[in-house]
């Protein structure tokens, strides 16, 4: 028998079905969800939260003509599979497969891909700008966005413009409010959405010009279609930004995601959907092994604090917290305001260690380059995520912190290989109160102990070979690919020796007297090649005059799809296999090797 799901093939058909129908359908979409996501991982808890409020969005409003930006995009599956594509879920985030977020490629119905939150506001201000301007004046632009991105600067900054916007901008925010971040969210604007909730607060959102609804019951599928339908009509009629409140349940319907008190199953992986719990054995990861660093060095250090952009457990603080409560600091989804906050912490006499995803750091580039920098503070950055990350896709790659941050006047990086030398490079970087430091390291398991054979002036020797031929500088955790390189390598002739600076930048001069007694430098970083350690390496020997040429191996500069970490390193030519082909065939490429036999 066809189910009603199967009958939805666009948004029209959603207006085909009665109420009864509807409420049938939505059960049929959590079935259909948690089946998905179990299977293949996702963002279970904040989709189940959607189901009425998307089911409802898309009866009133006419996407695409009527734009629904998502904030983040994580919580954008049900408008998935009411746009037609419902069989592609069976490669949900895997190479090639359905993006875990909206993408322009899939569909019309998608409008913004990057999962960078507290954006779909200045969308909207932007979209309803536009139509304003070219005199499709029934077109109503819709951002979704949750209690947890509205903690963003970025989502205050639109409010500003939209609230004050000329009559005749029309747009519809929907604050699709769970109360949750992960955690639950935090601060002022989550007190005052309690407020609302409870009816005993004046909407802060009137105060600046929106029209507002009172709070609506997020999974009562008529009252939230009788709300957004006077939204639209209000925002047609006057011209005006109107805001729904939808209060809803992160992970609504499964009880394993609603009684899931660390983050009611916010992104998971595989797991059993009786249970929600995962049977694959986890192996220790590079956040856990510096969550427990952390929290021995805070106990030995009181003027270590700790900051988190409302991600505790995902950054691995969450122990640090329990043991010193008053020490660690969740500011909300607000990066920017973490890092300034953490210099003004440096100011006042403490050593603050900022933990952000790579890519999230993106945002306090400039507050990391002029709040700390420029005042050469004692900060420490830990940037979880950095490189390929994998399933979650190009705007989750940290592939840029280095390239950006080898700009910043006094700032020390460090990217360590292994367990001991995390936890080594990050008490020298708390233990440096001359200005600011960073470590970086990826999304996975930590890697097998990688020990040096000897130090030179801070480098690190991995392998040594009998030729001189080639230097291979590693940075970070692809220590191990570039020993694994290096043995292809050996068995073709050609010696390598495998470095590690552990401080990769400013890149460290000794490189250069280490480069001058080789034929040629590798040097291999999870990220883009442009700007980076390689770009670093290849400006030192320049500037010493040093004619050994640089083969930088890295990420070219593009936005990388979504897949298994391994497989889009290797894709990017940095695994073992093929960074091996990419020495030898570089080296046959210079006549003086001619007369090697390689087999590239
Ligand atoms: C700038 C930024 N910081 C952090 C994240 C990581 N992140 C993804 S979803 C999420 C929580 C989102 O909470 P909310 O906006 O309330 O949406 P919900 O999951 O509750 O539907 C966070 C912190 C992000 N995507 N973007
Ligand atoms: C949507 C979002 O930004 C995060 O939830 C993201 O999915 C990070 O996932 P991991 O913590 O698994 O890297
Ligand atoms: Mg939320």
């Amino acid at each position: 028998m066809t189910t009603l799901l199967e009958k939805v093939c666009c948004p029209a058909d959603l207006r085909l079905l009665d109420a009864d129908e509807l409420v049938a359908l939505a059960a049929e979409v959590r079935e259909f969800l948690v089946d998905a996501v179990c299977r293949s991982g996702g963002h279970l808890g904040p989709n189940l939260g959607v189901v009425e409020l998307t089911i409802a969005l898309h009866r009133v409003f006419d996407s695409p003509r009527d734009p629904i930006v998502w904030d983040t995009g994580h919580q954008s599956y049900v408008h998935k599979l009411f746009t037609g594509r419902r069989a592609e879920f069976g490669d949900l985030r895997g190479p090639g497969g359905l993006s875990g977020y909206p993408s322009r490629a899939e569909s019309v119905h998608d409008v913004a891909e990057n999962s960078h939150a507290s954006t779909a506001l200045s969308y909207v201000d932007g979209l309803a700008k536009a139509f304003a301007l070219r005199g499709e004046r029934d077109r109503i632009p819709v951002a979704v966005i949750g209690d947890g991105a509205m903690t963003g600067g970025l989502a205050w900054e639109a409010l500003n413009n939209i609230g004050s916007a000329a009559h005749d901008r029309p747009l519809v925010i929907v604050l699709n409010d769970n109360t949750r971040s992960y955690a639950p969210t935090v601060g002022g604007v989550a007190d005052h959405l309690a407020r609302l909730r409870a009816g005993t607060a004046t909407s802060v959102f009137g105060e600046l010009g929106l029209v507002c609804t009172r709070p609506v019951d997020g999974h009562d599928l008529e009252a939230l279609e009788t709300a957004l339908r006077q939204a639209r009509g209000l925002a047609l009629e006057r011209g005006r930004p109107v805001l729904v409140h939808a209060v809803t349940v992160k992970g609504r319907g499964y009880p394993p995601a609603e009684s899931d008190d660390a983050d009611r199953m916010h992104a998971v992986g595989v797991v059993d959907p009786a249970t929600g719990r995962t049977s694959r054995p986890s192996a220790p990861t590079w956040t856990a092994t510096f969550g427990d660093e952390i929290a021995r060095i805070a106990a030995e250090r009181e003027d270590v604090v700790a900051i988190t952009a409302a991600m505790l457990r995902p950054v691995g603080l969450h122990r640090f917290a329990t043991e010193f409560p008053g020490r660690v600091f969740d500011v909300g989804m607000a990066e920017q305001h973490a890092v300034t906050s953490a210099a003004g912490l440096a100011m006042g006499g403490m050593h603050p260690v900022v933990a952000i995803y790579a890519t999230f750091f993106n945002r306090a580039f400039d507050q990391a380059l002029m709040d700390v920098a420029l005042h050469r503070l004692p900060v420490t950055f830990v940037l979880d995520r950095a490189g390929v990350t994998g399933e979650d896709g190009a705007s989750h790659h940290g592939m840029w912190d280095l390239s950006l941050l080898n700009l910043v006047p006094g700032l020390r990086i460090a990217a360590p290989r292994d367990a001991t030398t995390l936890r080594a490079e990050l008490r020298e970087a708390v233990g440096d109160d001359t200005g600011p430091t960073l470590l970086r390291f990826p999304k996975s398991a930590v890697g097998r102990e990688l020990p040096a054979v000897r130090q030179v002036d801070g480098v690190d020797v991995l392998s040594e070979c009998a030729g001189e031929d080639v230097l291979m500088v590693s940075v970070g955790a692809l220590a191990s690919t570039c020993l694994e390189a290096a043995g292809i390598l050996a068995a073709q002739g050609i010696g390598v020796t495998v470095v590690d600076p552990r401080w990769v930048l400013p890149v460290n001069p000794v490189l250069a007297d280490l480069a001058a007694s080789h034929e040629l430098v590798v040097t291999v970083e999870d990220n883009t090649r442009a700007g980076g350690v390689g770009a670093g390496v290849a400006q030192l020997l320049h500037d010493r005059a040093i004619a050994t040429p640089v083969c930088s191996v890295g990420l070219l500069p593009e936005f990388l799809g979504a897949g298994k970490r391994a497989d889009l390193l290797s894709a990017a030519g940095i695994d073992g296999e093929s960074l091996a082909e990419r020495v030898a065939a570089e080296l046959v490429s210079r006549a003086e090797w001619q007369d090697v036999e390689v087999v590239a």
